[in-house]
Order: C-alpha cells, then sequence, then structure tokens
C-alpha cells in the first residue's frame, strides 16, 4: 500500500443538525392498498426489476485470503430493541478460529484416522458435524470449503430448523445466505417441514424465496440449487428480462424451491402458473431494500397466497433492518418470532474487515483518478465502482480501459454476461449503478469505489460491503466533492470512522506500480542482453542521463506511464496546487475569501480557483489553483496587508456544507451539480431531488416525511 499523505478528520470538527429520516411508518388496511390497483400497475412497470445471473460463485480456493484488519468498534453495548439477542461476534476471530481447526483437523485426519478428525471437529462448537446437517449436505458444505458454520448461521440454524419465524442481521458478507439454506433444506427432508411437503409431478412449491434484484435472486437460486439437489430438491428462478416459457416448463414439472423477484412472480401469479397456497418457508432476503424499492403491496400479495398462515415459516434477513422494516416484520412474521441480531446496538454497522476511506475530488477529475486509485488500492484484485446514475456508469465505463457498466437500463442477457465475465475474471473494473450494491458475493472483490456519497446510510453500507467478505479484507474508497461533502451523516449513522487522504501522488504510484514493473523487467530473459546490450549503451552515451535516471524511465515505461502528474490536495484536478489562504480574521462564508482575493489578484486569476472551502476552524479557506498560477498568487500577497498563503502538503480538517435538505429529502436540487466553477465536471450529476427514499408511491404507506424533490423516490431507476 502506498503511503498517501494523510489530511485531518474533517469530519470530527462538525456536529451539524441533520434532518432526522422519519421512520414513522403509516400503516393502511390491505382493503384500502388493493383499492388502488392501477398505481400498482404503472410501478410493475418501472420497477427494475429483479436479475439474474447463471453465474457460478467462483471460489477460486488458490487465491490469496488478505487477513482481516481489526478496526472493531470501541462501542460495545448492546441493543435492547431487538427481542432475542445474542452478542455481536467478531467474525475475524471466529474465521481464524476455523482455519485453525481446520488445519488441525485435517492433520489429525491424516496421521490418525477419521475418528479422530471428528472428535477434533466437535471440539469447534460450530462444527457443520453439531449441527442437524445430514452426511450428504455435509460432504457438499465440505466440498466447497466450509466445515464450520459462521457466526449468523450458527445461531439462527436450529430456531429455523424448529419452526420459528427469524429476523437475521450480521453485517455484510458473513454467510446470511447459507444461513437460511442449510436449515431450510433440512427441515424439508429430514425436520418438520418433512412430513406434510408435497412430492411428486406437478408439486407446488414448498419454498419461496424473495430478493430485489435479478442478479441476486441468481445467486441464492445457484446456492439452493447446489445444496439442494445432493438433498434430491429441485429449484428455480424467476426473474424479470427472461423469457417466460422455460420458468412456466420448471413450475409445470413441479419445483421444490422458488427464487425470485416481486415483479416476475407476482406475473406468474396472475398467469395462474404458480401455486403458493402450501408453501412452507418464505424468505425474504435484503428485506429493507425490497421494501424500499415501493414492493411492499407486491410482496403481501405474494406472501398472502398461503393457504394457511400458521402453518409457514417466514424468515427476513438483511444486513441493516431500519426501525420502519422491523414494524413492518410484524405484518409478516408471526409475534413468536426470534430475532437474532449480530450488529445489534453496536455503533459499527458496515464492515469491520474494510478500510474506509474518503478522499476528495472533483467530480470532473474523476476519469483520470481512478486508474490511479486502482493501482494503489486494488491489490491486483477486482474493482467495484458506483455510480448514482446509469448514464454516469456507461460514461465512465467508457472511459477506463478494461471497465463495463452494469445497471437496469441494459438488456438482461447483456447483464448476463458482463456479470458473468466480471466474476470469470474476464475484466477486472465493473462500473455499476446500486443494482451491484446488494447482495452480490463476487470472489476477490479488494476495491469498492464510490464516486459520491450514496444517498442514505443502508447504501453506503451494503456498496462498501461487496468487498471484506468471508473475513477477507478490503478497501473502500469514496470520492466526494470537498464543497458540498456531506459524508458526516454517513459516518454518524453507520460508524464508519473515515480515514481522510488525499488522491495518490506520483511517489505514491510509483510505489504501489514499481515493483511489478521492475518485476517485469527482471523476468526478461536473459537473451535479449547481447542483442539489446549496444543500443543500451548508445543511450547511456548519448542521452545525458544516468544508468538509474534511464532505468527509471524504463520501469515507468514497464508500468504504463510515460509521464506522471501530481495532483492537488483538495479537487484530485491534475496540475493543480491546494493553498491555505489566512487573513488574521475568522472567514464566514467562501465569499469572504473571494472578496480578499479579489484585494490583490487580477479576475481572470479568481476564476482560476476551485473549491474554495472554509477549514474546520474558519480561520482560513482552502482552495486549489492552477500550478502555473502559483507564483502569480504568492507574488500578490505581498501586496495585501495581513494576508498569508501558503501551499499545503495535507489537508487540515474542512468545514461539511449542509446537504441534508437536497439529499435526504425536503426538497431543493438534491445531489448533482459536482461541476466546477469553470463548468468542467465531466460527471456533473445535474438536478432533481433524491428526496422520498422511502416513500411508497402508490398510497402513501411509507410516506414518513422524506418526501419533497423530484427523482428518485422509489430508487428503482438503477
Ligand atoms: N460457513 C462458511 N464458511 C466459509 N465460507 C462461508 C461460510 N458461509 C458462507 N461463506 C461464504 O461467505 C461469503 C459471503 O456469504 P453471503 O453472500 O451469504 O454473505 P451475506 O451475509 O449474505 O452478505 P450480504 O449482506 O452482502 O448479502 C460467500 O462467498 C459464502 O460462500
Amino acid at each position: 500500500m502506498p503511503s498517501i499523505a494523510l489530511a485531518n478528520n474533517s469530519s470530527d470538527s462538525k456536529d451539524k443538525k441533520e434532518k432526522n429520516m422519519k421512520k414513522n411508518i403509516a400503516f393502511k388496511t390491505s382493503e384500502s392498498e388493493s383499492a388502488n390497483p392501477s398505481k400498482k400497475k404503472n410501478l410493475m412497470a418501472s420497477e427494475p426489476e429483479d436479475e439474474i445471473f447463471s453465474d457460478r460463485k467462483q471460489k477460486k480456493k488458490d487465491k490469496k485470503k488478505r487477513k482481516a484488519v481489526d478496526i472493531h468498534s470501541e462501542d460495545d453495548e448492546r441493543s435492547e430493541t431487538s427481542s432475542e439477542l445474542v452478542e455481536p461476534v467478531n467474525l475475524k476471530v471466529e474465521k481464524t478460529k476455523k482455519k485453525n481447526k481446520k488445519a488441525k483437523v485435517d492433520e489429525e485426519e491424516n496421521e490418525e484416522g477419521e475418528g479422530e478428525g471428528e472428535v477434533a471437529k466437535a471440539e469447534d462448537p460450530n462444527a457443520i458435524s453439531r449441527f442437524r446437517i445430514s452426511g450428504p449436505l455435509r460432504e457438499k458444505l465440505k466440498s466447497k470449503g466450509i466445515e464450520s458454520l459462521f457466526p449468523i448461521q450458527a445461531k439462527t440454524f436450529d430456531d429455523i430448523h424448529n419452526g420459528s419465524d427469524l429476523v437475521g442481521r450480521a453485517r455484510t458478507g458473513q454467510g446470511k445466505t447459507l444461513a437460511f439454506v442449510l436449515p431450510i433444506l433440512e427441515s424439508l427432508t429430514n425436520g418438520p417441514a418433512n412430513a406434510s411437503r408435497k412430492t411428486g409431478n406437478g408439486r407446488p412449491p414448498s419454498v419461496l424465496v424473495l430478493l430485489p434484484t435479478r442478479e441476486l435472486a441468481c445467486q441464492v437460486y445457484n446456492d439452493f440449487k447446489v445444496y439442494g439437489e445432493t438433498l434430491g430438491l429441485t429449484s428455480c428462478c424467476l426473474y424479470g428480462g427472461a423469457s417466460y416459457h422455460p420458468q412456466e416448463m420448471s413450475l409445470k414439472r413441479g419445483v421444490d424451491i422458488v427464487v425470485g423477484t416481486p415483479g416476475r412472480i407476482k406475473d406468474h401469479i396472475e398467469r395462474g402458473n404458480i401455486d403458493l397456497s402450501l408453501l412452507k418457508f418464505r424468505v425474504l432476503d435484503e428485506a429493507d431494500e425490497m421494501l424500499r424499492m415501493g414492493f411492499v403491496e407486491d410482496v403481501e400479495l405474494i406472501l398472502g397466497k398461503v393457504q394457511d398462515v400458521s402453518k409457514v415459516q417466514t424468515l427476513l434477513f438483511s444486513a441493516t433492518l431500519p426501525d420502519w422494516v422491523k414494524h413492518i416484520s410484524s405484518r409478516f412474521l408471526k409475534p413468536t418470532k426470534k430475532t437474532i441480531d449480530l450488529v445489534g446496538n453496536e455503533k459499527m454497522k458496515a464492515s469491520t474487515s474494510v478500510r474506509h476511506i474518503v478522499l476528495p475530488c472533483f467530480t470532473s477529475a474523476i476519469p483520470q483518478l481512478i486508474p490511479d486509485i486502482i493501482r494503489c488500492y486494488s491489490s491486483g484484485g477486482r474493482t467495484i465502482i458506483f455510480t448514482e446514475k446509469r448514464e454516469s456508469a456507461n460514461e465512465l465505463a467508457g472511459l477506463l480501459h478494461g471497465a463495463r457498466a452494469l445497471h437496469g437500463e441494459i438488456q438482461q442477457s447483456q447483464r448476463e454476461v458482463t456479470l458473468s465475465g466480471f466474476r470469470s475474471g474476464k475484466f477486472m473494473t465493473l462500473v455499476a449503478t446500486n443494482v451491484a450494491a446488494r447482495g452480490l458475493d463476487i470472489n476477490d472483490v479488494q476495491l469498492i469505489i464510490q464516486c459520491e456519497p450514496p444517498r442514505d446510510v443502508e447504501a453506503y453500507i451494503h456498496r462498501s460491503g461487496r468487498t471484506g467478505r468471508a473475513g477477507n479484507t478490503g478497501v473502500a474508497v469514496m470520492l466526494c466533492d470537498p464543497r458540498r461533502s456531506n459524508i458526516s451523516k454517513i459516518e454518524r449513522e453507520s460508524g464508519v470512522k473515515f480515514e481522510h487522504i488525499a488522491a495518490p501522488q506520483p511517489a505514491d504510484i510509483a510505489k504501489a506500480v514499481g515493483v511489478e514493473a521492475a518485476e517485469k523487467i527482471t523476468q526478461v530473459s536473459d537473451s535479449v542482453v547481447p542483442a539489446f546490450k549496444s543500443a543500451a549503451e548508445d543511450l547511456l552515451n548519448t542521452s545525458g542521463l544516468s544508468a538509474v535516471e534511464l532505468l527509471a524511465k524504463a520501469l515507468a515505461k514497464a508500468a504504463g506511464y510515460t509521464e506522471i502528474k501530481s495532483r492537488s490536495l483538495l479537487t484530485s484536478m491534475e496540475n493543480h496546487v491546494t493553498l491555505l489562504l489566512e487573513a488574521g480574521r475568522p472567514f464566514y462564508t467562501p465569499s469572504f475569501a473571494f472578496g480578499i482575493l479579489r484585494r490583490f489578484l487580477p479576475d481572470d486569476k479568481i476564476e482560476s480557483v476551485k473549491g474554495m472551502t472554509l477549514t474546520a476552524d474558519g480561520n482560513g479557506a482552502v482552495f486549489d489553483v492552477p500550478a502555473a498560477d502559483l507564483d502569480t498568487f504568492l507574488a500578490g500577497q505581498e501586496n495585501a496587508a495581513n494576508v498569508r498563503l501558503e501551499v499545503l502538503q495535507a489537508l487540515p480538517p474542512l468545514q461539511e456544507r449542509d446537504q441534508s435538505r437536497g439529499r435526504f429529502g425536503g426538497g431543493g436540487r438534491g445531489r448533482g451539480d459536482f461541476s466546477d466553477r469553470n463548468g468542467g465536471g465531466r460527471f456533473s450529476g445535474g438536478r432533481g431531488g433524491r428526496g422520498g427514499g422511502f416513500s411508497d408511491r402508490r398510497n402513501g404507506r411509507f410516506s414518513n416525511g422524506f418526501g419533497g424533490g423530484k427523482g428518485r423516490s422509489g430508487g428503482k431507476k438503477w
């Protein structure tokens, strides 16, 4: 990892009043909902829907696993709201234990035979042998390298197997999928649900799993398929954008497990293709996202198809469970439900094995900056870049070498090709909208880049959680416009303590790529030396450069650089420098700082100032100027009394502007408009408030004060 100049934490200094996202949900009766079918129709038409992805989880066992770093919260509080809470668990510790145990078990199995190995396994409280997991399933798990259950799986297994409804929450990447897959499969074949479930041709499904995106549905379907077939259970995946016929054929033949997205499943219900009356299990995975997307009525309609609610188990899982979802869960789950919350009131809600970084940057600098961030922070693994808008994803993917876009407007078949190409390593950079934020489990994603702070804390938690999975480490870099950053809300609500860094500088980049370039050069066969020796000698004699200087150029070229530019600390613009302005008195507004500059600089130089931002202590202002203008600025200050300009090597803490009105509701222009003063801003986000994130557009069921502004109220336009 390169040594990047660390700036002080600018968010510490501010304690701004944020508008509270009200989560008082006005419930309406089902009658009133069904009285409004036309609105439902509209929503269905615009649904980003669900997803497909027939790609297998490619768990390359030989991939190097990065050890988890500890960024654990000091806050040890436990939730007081959950009905049945368990101690939050340090996955890293568990995982390390598991690895040690596995090594020990393997050793003993080899030396002393199977019996001894079983004893060693039994010492691990989460060893799969300690759970009611039957032989074939156990063997399948072992073949996938799973010898021991993760905490969320271990803590929910018995409750689910014994027949309880359950709400399960654990941080991203901690194995929530198998937490419901395994006990469901066992219950259906060797447990309580076995006796009453239907078998034979044309049987109706026993399990229904609902997910918010097609990609996620396919991923979860794949787990049910792989593990279910070891127990003779069949699964199918129903998602939008794919042809109806094969889905209808699967349903006609009879299937045990149906996984899908609400829109397509509702379509199948309306076409009379699917009978959900005899379900034994209903699962809402990423429940909060599904409900946030406005699927609450569809979900309710689908779940309501069960004949006898007392005979069905309902499970609800997510890494984020806002209070309003907990309220809603009481509609779907029995009052006797269990809650297993491994996050609870712990301060840190996001992944603890991820390094969370904030980097100031103008939108216009993003395309040039990202390749260097990837070089410095991806450790050679995969990168997912998140943009807010589909157009930005397309645009950025077009500008970055070897990157592809993924979003809801791309045809389903292409989405599948893109995701499977990313999983298989055909290309290493995916530029996506929030369609990829939830649940996707892709091997060796080392780096997440968010081009701007997301609309809410849940989005931050899920996006950054695409890395650092299953105990591995990762890096999440969030870019933000220094003039408009509003990260303190995310910081406060997620519990993340952001590291503040500046753009990678030439030395950082050289350090990151130099070793690889040196390896490339040393790997060149000695056989080339005689052939190129005389050319090398000529070069040394005629270039006027030393051998070291020439070698430095060769290394740069081998790393793909023919020139390397420094970047400013504030906007990350190339060939700009960052200055601190002080005037011996407090600064209240950026205009005041501009006023001071006007006293000693001509207008055209003032025009070149970028990113004027007040320091957190209010005693100065920080801004960028083109490196070519630096002398003019420094010389100019000589003519102004009490004015001091300093070239900065690291950013001081800066003031945040309160963006809560626009971004989190209340109307206004919302996000966007990240362009710099001079109209740069390739990715300038335009207007359109982003309020109303939770509102159900159909009947205001979720209308909870988030309204206002046009735009992305339903979050359905990924
Ligand atoms: N017991 C286990 N041992 C080893 N690996 C496991 C185990 N359980 C799950 N995994 C692996 O951990 C990874 C993360 O699992 P999963 O996708 O279910 O996480 P999640 O908690 O649902 O994450 P998210 O909240 O992001 O959806 C997967 O690659 C999965 O195969």
